[in-house]
């Protein structure tokens, strides 16, 4: 028989007591030093009354004092409601401990003479939901941050499909990068950006940031490395009906934003249009009829935006319809959906050398040396309304401060950031935070030095 009870773990945590009305502004303020937890909220009922909630920490508050909070968010909490510190015991038991139709199980060394039985153990609870566990070997060292794993039990099958919200997501587990904890920073991230918008994901995986963004009404340029990635997120845009809304490529992001927003020599000299090659790796756009655009590369160094080549195929046979937003920086971007079916398609109003809204850099362990990737591409001339939204995500270190990783950022981008935001995403390791660093590009760190004279 299986002992239940030896897979509960209990936690030991704080968790602060507050009248009910201020904790949505709580949770706000307490942004990172919340609990953590897959499925489980940070918000608890008090038991002793309905007027109160306990806000549970997250394990790295040890202290009662609350210490390890910064002053400041402390302050803040202090002017909404008198602070009162109780002890919270969270126990996670054999339930908890299972997800999805793979299980993943990072199994400790002690514990990895009992793996079998464990993985079995899985099987046995969860069937017929399981079918697959797996446990990760080693740490990570790919370029396309895809963990190893053995198959401890059940089928050799590692597609599967997620929800996150109102998307589909199908994937295979041991080819791309993919991470439930990150929910939630998907969303707050596209609950940031407005219907119409052009956004540019450098890092953009299987697609949970491109998909509800293109739920939302936004258009986005989407880019990975990896062909699995890509080859996944074309099929989750299929299955969420966005694909009109996604255009996708897979090329290495410097690459790609050089690419994506450096007017083409034919837009600066259009006689010489016709007889330009096109030299795109790849360009995945959403029909079958504009492929030729594909895996071209002709000698020269000269570009032909296959985006732009496509979209005048298409715009011979579509109509303006109201797919259409006005943004934060007044640029209107409007679409044409094609009538006929085959070339069923959209053209977007504005070139992605004339604007974009946002630009997402989800690569933490090396995304900040992406920076200096948009050195002198915007053209004055061309470029519309303001400057992209930089996303930029990093890891910080107990031994590094917000201080240093601006500094690391500007002297990527050799300009001064204004006003960069911070915002904490989740513990990776006791010492090691998840951080999200978003700017405004600095004018310095992008124009063209010819546009800049003038
Ligand atoms: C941390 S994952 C983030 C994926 C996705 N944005 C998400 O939130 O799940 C980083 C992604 O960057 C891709 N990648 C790694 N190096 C790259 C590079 N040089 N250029 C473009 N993509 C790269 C990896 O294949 C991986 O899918």
């Amino acid at each position: 028989m299986l002992d239940e009870s030896s897979f509960s773990v209990k936690y030991d945590l704080w968790a602060l007591r507050v009248p009910c009305e201020i904790c949505k502004t709580a949770t706000r303020i307490l942004n990172g030093y919340l609990l953590d937890k897959p499925r489980v909220k940070p918000v608890a009922e008090d038991p002793t009354t309905e007027r109160n909630r306990y806000m549970i920490l997250s394990e790295r508050i040890q202290n009662k004092d609350l210490s390890d909070i910064p002053e400041q968010k402390l302050d803040e909490l202090k002017k909404l409601c008198e602070i009162e510190v109780v002890p919270y015991s969270l126990i996670l038991g054999y339930s908890y401990w299972g997800a999805g139709h793979i299980a993943h199980l990072n199994i400790s060394e002690e514990l990895l003479p009992y793996k079998d039985v464990i993985a079995k153990s899985y099987m046995i609870k969860n069937q017929p939901k399981i079918k697959t566990v797996v446990n990760k070997i080693g740490s990570i060292t790919n370029e396309f941050r895809v963990p190893k794993f053995e198959i401890l039990a059940g089928d050799d099958d590692m597609v599967t499909e997620v929800r996150q919200y109102r998307a589909r997501f199908k994937l295979d587990y041991s080819l791309v990068y993919w991470n439930s904890r990150l929910e939630h920073e998907h969303m707050r991230l596209v609950s940031l950006f407005k219907v119409g918008e052009i956004i540019c994901d450098m890092f953009a995986g299987i697609g949970p940031f491109a998909i509800p963004a293109a739920q939302k009404g936004c258009l986005i340029y989407a880019n990975d490395l990896n062909p699995d990635s890509i080859r996944f997120l074309k099929i989750n845009a299929e299955i969420n009906k966005v694909n009109e809304c996604i255009i996708a490529y897979n090329m290495d992001a410097r690459k790609f934003v050089s690419h994506l927003m450096t007017v083409p020599i034919h837009e600066d000299n259009p006689e010489s249009c016709e007889s330009l090659p096109n030299t795109y790796d790849e360009c995945v756009t959403k029909s079958k009829s504009e492929a030729d655009c594909k895996n071209v590369e002709v000698g020269g160094g000269m570009k032909m935006d296959p985006a732009t080549s496509a979209a005048k195929r298409l715009a011979e046979c579509s109509q303006e319809v109201a797919l259409s937003g006005t943004t934060e920086t007044g640029i209107s971007v409007s679409r044409k959906r094609g009538t006929n079916k085959r070339m069923k398609g959209f053209e977007p109003s504005v070139k992605p050398w004339e604007h974009v809204d946002h630009v997402i850099m989800n690569l933490p362990a090396s995304a900040l040396e992406f920076l200096d990737a948009f050195k002198g591409l915007i053209r004055k001339k061309y470029w519309k309304g303001l400057l992209p939204w930089i996303h930029c995500y990093c890891f910080i270190r107990s031994s590094e401060t917000e201080e240093s990783i601006i500094s690391e950022a500007e002297s990527r981008l050799n300009a001064k950031i204004h006003e960069p935001v911070f915002h904490r995403v989740r513990d990776v390791a006791p010492n090691k935070a998840m951080y999200c660093l978003s700017f405004r590009l600095p004018e310095e760190a992008c124009i063209h030095e010819e546009a800049a004279i003038s």
